[in-house]
């Protein structure tokens, strides 16, 4: 709701410069999202995230997955990942989300988080692979979780909470100007998936 008590849509900006993010809420009823979130849990080959920061070998508590069209390689941190094949699970999500969104997608990175004492840092997907102004569509399941972005320069920032089920698209130039960050928090004790769908340029 805005301060007029319109209901915000998906057609809404929630940042108010330099960027467009749009919040869908839930797009799956809650059995079926509760569904995907179980499926996913059991197929998609989890793993503990490597990373080597500051010149320290560094393994997280979350556990990522990296899934597309072609073995795109994926980077961050020094460390290298190659894409698996689409899942049934997947590419189900990867059509329903190309539907809302009007966009095509050709790899996701996924996301556990086993409970709120694993998050994210402020960060940007601004990696080379993605290309400019490139379109992330954000899909989370299992338990609600705060979601921030911050201005590079102005440091202006924005909070919105991630229902199960939802889809948030971030857009136009959110990664040049904007981080965003998945905050920890001591009150969250169940697990959380997010599934980022993306679209890497030809490597
Ligand atoms: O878990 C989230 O909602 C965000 C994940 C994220 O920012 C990323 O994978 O780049
Ligand atoms: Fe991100």
């Amino acid at each position: 709701m805005d301060l007029f008590g319109n209901k915000r849509t998906a057609e809404d900006n929630l940042l108010p410069y330099d960027g467009i993010v749009n919040y869908f809420g839930p797009i799956l009823p809650p059995n079926k999202a509760h569904q995907y979130f179980l499926d996913l849990l059991t197929t998609i080959e989890w793993k503990h995230d490597e990373a080597i920061i500051y010149g320290k070998h560094i393994i997280t508590k979350r556990k990522a997955a990296w899934y597309g069209d072609k073995e795109y390689e994926y980077t961050y941190s020094n460390t290298t990942k190659k894409a698996l094949p689409w899942t049934k699970e997947l590419l189900e999500l990867k059509l329903l989300i190309e539907r809302l969104s009007f966009t095509k997608f050709n790899s996701c990175l996924l996301n556990l988080y086993h409970n709120g004492e694993e998050g994210m840092t402020w960060h940007s997907d601004d990696e080379k692979s993605l290309g400019r102004n490139t379109i992330i569509a954000s899909v989370s399941l299992g338990a609600e979780r705060k979601f921030s972005f911050k201005h590079k320069q102005t440091k202006a920032t924005i909070s919105l909470n991630l229902e199960p089920g939802s889809l948030l698209l971030m857009k136009g130039s959110t990664q040049t100007n904007w981080l965003h960050s998945l905050p920890k928090s001591k009150k969250i004790i169940t697990p959380r998936i997010n599934l980022t769908f993306r679209t890497i340029v030809d490597q």
